[in-house]
């Protein structure tokens, strides 16, 4: 059995693209299976004890279309003893006082479910002026924003996810 699950949704395709980045980053499909939302069951999240979970913040504020059809159906889920980390796409300039908001709703309502949040990721770096997703300090999870930082994207991932191997034991 693969030893993470990563669950996506996309509008643009951003967050699709790092989805694969992060799968390549760990070595591939054999470590990581990936799933669109918008094709996934709630049962399909029961076969993995540690999964990463990526959405992109759209319309203000708001998680992406699929994930908000999707929101219900994660109270189905019993996330209790799994690791949970979560990535995001979102920009920072054009939605400075809703950067990453969707991040961190999912992570409020993952962890409502009994998910242990991992992967914490600092904001040095960044530049905006609110976020849903900051909690003491550190976004819940891993911050991308391609409209303006796409540069920044690789290395960003690569120090993640070799933080994620640790926090995840594989
Ligand atoms: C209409 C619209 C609304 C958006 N709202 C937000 C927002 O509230 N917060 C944010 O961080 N990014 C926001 N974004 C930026 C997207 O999240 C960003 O472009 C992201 O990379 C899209 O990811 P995707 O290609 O996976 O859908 C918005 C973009 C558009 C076009």
């Amino acid at each position: 059995m693969a030893k993470i699950g990563l669950f996506y949704g996309t509008q643009t395709g951003n967050t699709e693209s790092v989805a694969e980045l992060i799968q390549k980053e760990f070595g591939g499909e054999s470590v990581v299976v990936s799933e669109e939302i918008c094709n996934a069951d709630p049962s399909d999240f029961e076969n993995y004890d540690c999964i990463i979970v990526g959405c992109p913040t759209w319309n203000v504020g708001e998680l992406q279309s699929d994930w908000e059809g999707f929101y219900e159906d994660l109270d189905a889920i019993d996330f209790t003893g799994k690791k949970v980390a979560y990535f995001g796409a979102g920009d920072q300039v054009g939605y400075a006082d809703n950067f990453q908001d969707a991040m961190g709703i999912l992570e409020e309502k993952i962890s409502s479910l009994g998910g242990k949040t991992v992967g914490y990721w600092p904001t040095d770096g960044y530049d905006f002026d609110g976020s849903k997703a900051v909690k003491n300090g550190k976004f819940v999870g891993l911050a991308i924003d391609e409209d303006n930082q796409s540069d920044l994207t690789e290395g960003r991932i690569k120090t993640w996810v070799a933080q994620l191997k640790g926090e995840f034991g594989v």
